[in-house]
């Protein structure tokens, strides 16, 4: 069961500092589950580990057996919330040197990005495998994965014959409207749902996250049910004996000291997009009226000889979350050498990952000793039920983050901004007026 400790936090806390914010945790812990606050409409995920569409699931689980049966890889068409969710289970269950699950599809995304070059390079990777899409966006309009789609259902049309190709494509949007949903319905695709009242960075146990996971070979239903055991202790818990509560409280008491960037600190490159899943869940729901705690990350011990030196160093303005898996899927033993040359004997017959044990014990003693506190998240292994909870814990936490800090942690008003200069940049009809500023500004 994932736990919290945030013993290196403590010398940086005042007595009961933690305790005084369980009342305005208590309303804030309401106010998710009666909707008395912000962006009360987008409380879907919730109940999702316990309250999901069992038919769509089912429906899910079938199209995901098909295609491990007839394809090589499935691309994934999104961006944001539409595409991180899915990569930061799929990477944390993939061989670290491929990036893929063995004995099952290639999962490979697209459309998070604009990159000609990217583009080309896997039209010319696809051209001779056998692939399915699987596009996925709430709004159904977000500029990057319709171009990319387009492209991409272009060359398997070309590849398969249209008739074929729509066997092939499934299309994840809202149920109703948008240019998505309009496109998948005219072309008879296979279609799964965005529920209306969860937002994309939340989407991670919908069809959104679980159709690709499925096809990758992870058990989705071990992903829900430990998702499911997280929400009912945080339905149970009402104080800080629940992790999502001492997260919370502990981030925000630092942030009200002057502590406004949180880094993400890992010990596994596998877990480097739950990293980036994570930084858009904290970034695009706290990052409001000129306030939030601004969510970075590091790998370690890879980026202790990179960004090391300023975290042990720097501006005292930061501190970690320490993401730690108990027991490694293998053990890796050092081999004694009778010469001992390079001095390394007093490692000889242990495990690698006792090493990246203490280096990362040793670490965060550092750098609570440098002014950086930091607290510990721990997981008994990657598995799907554990993976399940971590990512409940983190969005319970954060929901009850964004009320802690008043602002709705469930809208994302300016993303939209440098869309518009885009659009009119590019040409989108409607944006004449906006182009001509902007072309004007540009050539100053
Ligand atoms: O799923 P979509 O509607 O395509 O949105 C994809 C992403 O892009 C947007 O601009 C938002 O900032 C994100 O919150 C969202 O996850």
């Amino acid at each position: 069961m994932l736990k919290f400790n945030c013993k290196n936090a403590a010398s940086f806390l005042s007595d009961g500092e933690l305790e005084a914010l369980q009342a305005q945790l208590k309303i804030a812990d309401c106010a998710l589950h009666d909707g008395t606050n912000l962006g009360a409409d987008f409380l879907g995920w919730v109940d999702l580990p316990t309250e999901y569409d069992k038919a769509e699931l089912q429906k899910i689980k079938e199209c995901a057996a098909r295609l491990r049966r007839e394809v090589d890889c499935l691309v994934v068409i999104g961006i944001g919330g539409s595409y991180l969710g899915a990569r930061a289970v799929h990477s944390a269950f993939a061989q670290s040197l491929t990036g893929q699950i063995k004995n099952s599809p290639e999962i490979i995304y697209s459309g998070f990005q604009l990159s000609g070059d990217y583009m080309n390079e896997l039209l010319a990777y696809l051209k001779d495998k056998r692939f399915a899409i699987n596009v996925i966006s709430k709004s159904g309009t977000t500029t990057e994965p319709a171009v990319s789609f387009r492209i991409l259902r272009s060359l398997l049309e070309k590849q398969v014959g249209s008739d074929k190709a729509k066997s092939l494509i499934f299309a994840t949007t809202d149920a109703h409207k948008g240019a998505l949903k309009k496109f998948a319905t005219e072309k008879g695709y296979q279609t799964f749902v965005v529920p209306d009242n969860v937002g994309g960075r939340f989407t991670v146990l919908t069809a959104v996250g679980l159709f690709p996971l499925a096809v990758s070979g992870v058990n989705v239903d071990e992903l829900l049910a430990g998702a499911g055991q997280m929400q009912k202790l945080c339905a149970e818990t009402k104080d800080l004996s629940n992790p999502a509560w001492k997260y919370a409280a502990l981030r925000n008491s630092l942030y009200r000291q002057g502590k406004a960037i949180e880094i993400l600190v890992n010990y596994d490159l596998r877990l480097n997009y739950l990293s980036e899943w994570w930084k858009q869940l904290y970034g695009e729901s706290e990052g409001k009226f000129k306030r939030g705690i601004f969510p970075a990350a590091v790998s370690n011990t890879t980026d202790l000889h990179s960004m090391g030196q300023f975290i042990q160093e720097g501006s005292r303005n930061l501190f970690e979350t320490v993401l730690w898996i108990n027991n490694s899927n293998s053990v890796c033993l050092i081999p004694d050498d009778p010469q001992n040359i390079d001095g390394l004997n007093f490692l000889s017959n242990k495990n690698l990952q006792e090493v990246n044990h203490n280096a990362m014990l040793g670490t965060s003693l550092a750098h609570a000793d440098g002014g950086v506190p930091n607290s510990l998240i721990t997981l008994d292994k990657i598995s799907e039920n554990e993976l399940g909870q971590l990512l409940y814990f983190f969005e319970y936490a954060c929901g009850l983050s964004g009320y802690l800090n008043a602002v709705n942690p469930f809208n994302q008003p300016g993303v939209e901004h440098y869309k518009q200069n885009m659009y009119a940049l590019i040409g989108k009809p409607g944006f004449e007026k906006q182009k001509e500023i902007l072309e004007a500004r540009l050539n100053k």
